[in-house]
């Protein structure tokens, strides 16, 4: 379903990306994996068009995503970005309409109470800002914002970062939900745990290139693959 052809990115004069090669396939979930600096977060904002793509290829459904990042999202791709940009003064429900309003359409799998049934806790939070969140409570928003979008593909950086345990395991049960529902997913977590659970492929990245790839079951049981790209 997206396709990353030998793809060049970085900021500016420093590039990060050096030839990067991946495809997630529709109705599934890849984890990207790597160390801290490895290129997985500069891999999704350069899908995402946040990123000018320098050299390579990136295709959606077997065309090229286009390189602003309202045509990418236009054409079916949520990003919940590490930092979740939530806009804080804007009530939870505001910031719901918002991402209702611009994408949503009539007749559309995703609408408000449907987000509000897989999130109870939002329904409660209705009428707070977004700077009166919990962490956890952001996150869950951010997830219910890009919903609302109708994604063909959600893309999500490091859900669990900075995350209570508990809340860990909520939004993976969500988002396992989510997975159940045959919703396409790109997940870079440091969890793991968290993102092998989650995911039927494995993307590693090191040094901006793919240098490994498999299922969940191949690489929880590699235990010199995770030694040596992870450090685990
Ligand atoms: N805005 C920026 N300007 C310049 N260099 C950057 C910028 N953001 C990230 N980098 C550099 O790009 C490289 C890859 O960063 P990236 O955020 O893609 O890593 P990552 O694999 O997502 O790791 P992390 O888990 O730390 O987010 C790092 O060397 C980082 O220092």
């Amino acid at each position: 379903m997206l396709e990353l052809k030998a793809v060049e990115s970085g900021y500016g004069e420093t590039q990060i990306l050096h030839g990067l090669s991946l495809v997630s396939q529709k109705g599934k979930v890849l984890a990207v994996l790597g160390r801290n600096g490895a290129g997985k977060s500069t891999t999704l904002k350069t899908i995402m068009g946040l990123l000018p793509l320098k050299a390579g290829e990136i295709e959606f459904d077997g065309k090229p995503i286009g390189a602003k990042t309202f045509n990418v999202a236009n054409g079916g791709i949520a990003y919940v970005p590490e930092t979740r940009d939530i806009f804080p003064s804007l009530t939870v429900r505001e910031n719901l309409e918002i991402s209702a309003k611009n994408f949503g359409r009539s007749g559309s799998e995703w609408n408000m109470d449907r987000v509000l049934e897989l999130f109870p806790r939002l329904d409660e939070r209705m009428s707070n800002s977004g700077s009166q969140l919990s962490g956890g409570e952001q996150q869950m928003l951010a997830i219910g914002r890009s919903l609302l979008m109708n994604p063909r593909l959600l893309i999500l950086d490091e859900p669990t970062e900075g995350l209570a345990p508990i809340i860990v395991k909520l939004i993976h049960d969500k988002l396992q939900e989510l997975k159940t529902a045959g919703l396409s997913m790109i997940i870079v977590e440091q969890n793991f745990g968290f993102a092998t659970s989650l995911a039927d492929n494995v993307a590693v990245v090191s040094k901006g290139q793919v240098v490994w790839t498999g299922n969940a079951a191949e690489i929880r049981a590699a235990n010199e693959v995770q030694n040596k790209w992870l450090g685990i």
